[in-house]
């Protein structure tokens, strides 16, 4: 079942999780562009905004590597707009701001790609301002008041929060027309004050794909395997179960049953 570097799209539930391990960042890069090929192929040949959100932390570096080296001819900026899945409430030149970080990454002439978080002075107000500024490009689908992001890549932290959505702290105040985006001022992991997109969204997408590496990440993938109700990135499962997990060997050994190669596994890689 464990190939030697790992699964290869195998899947570890009856979910239909699929999992994709990477040996090092150059392979985990590798993984994501061809998922970004092959979902970026699919959308184009649909109509309207192709819709992607993005996580923080230790994603932007691996994630926007990834994208800048899909096949150009997939790369239609007029139709691709990038979401930031959760900000913290700092400015966009603040080394925090997830937003900045993905920026720095990007040629300027991308920057109007990614969808902006307007940072008011109150927490509540910048919420309110991304949410009015993901209605411009995010019409509410038939089902339900709450968008379908075409692609929603998260990320989880060790106590697994996903987004800004953590542990004990999900029950998120409704500070906006559509309940889209929600904030959170007493953030365990600082800085306390973020805006971030609401579970209901995260279930609502297209597409899941969670990128975890490192063994401080393993639990929250057994969490994911497991179902595990109380963690956030656990409950971060879209309603059409549509969901692959990027792991490196690290992260892979909370897969239950999977034969570890983690004996001949290089040390864990900084995405
Ligand atoms: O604070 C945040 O944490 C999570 C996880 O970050 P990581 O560095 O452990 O990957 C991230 O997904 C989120 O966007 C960010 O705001």
């Amino acid at each position: 079942m464990c190939l030697s570097n790992g699964y290869e799209g195998d899947v570890i539930d009856n979910m239909k999780t699929e999992v994709k391990v990477s040996a090092d960042e150059e392979e985990l890069v590798a993984q994501l562009r061809n998922y970004l090929t092959e979902k970026l192929t699919y959308l184009l040949e649909q109509n309207g905004t192709i819709s992607i959100g993005v996580s923080g932390g230790s994603m932007p570096k691996v994630w926007s590597e990834a994208l800048l080296s899909v096949a150009p001819e997939l790369l239609n900026w007029k139709r691709i707009r990038i979401f930031m899945v959760d900000e913290r409430h700092v400015p966009r030149d603040h080394e925090d701001s997830n937003l900045g970080a993905y920026l720095q990454l990007f040629p300027q002439e991308l920057h109007h790609v990614f969808i902006p978080v307007p940072i008011s002075k109150q927490v509540v107000h910048t919420a309110q301002a991304y949410e009015i500024n993901l209605r411009k490009y995010l019409l509410p689908e038939q089902l339900n008041t709450y968008p379908r992001f075409d692609i929603l890549f998260l990320g989880a932290g060790p106590d697994g929060h996903t987004a800004s959505i953590f542990p004990g702290k999900e029950q998120l105040e409704k500070i906006t027309d559509l309940n889209w985006v929600s904030v959170i001022t007493d953030s365990p992991k600082p800085p306390p004050s973020r805006v971030t997109i609401t579970m209901q969204c995260i279930q609502n997408a297209k597409n899941v794909a969670f990128i975890l590496t490192g063994a401080n990440k393993r639990d929250v993938v057994r969490a994911i395997h497991e179902g595990d109700k109380s963690i956030p990135a656990a409950q971060a499962r879209p309603m059409n179960n549509k969901m692959i997990l990027f792991l490196d060997e690290h992260a892979a050994a909370g897969v239950p049953n999977r034969e570890s190669s983690e004996s001949e596994s290089p040390p864990p890689f900084d995405t």
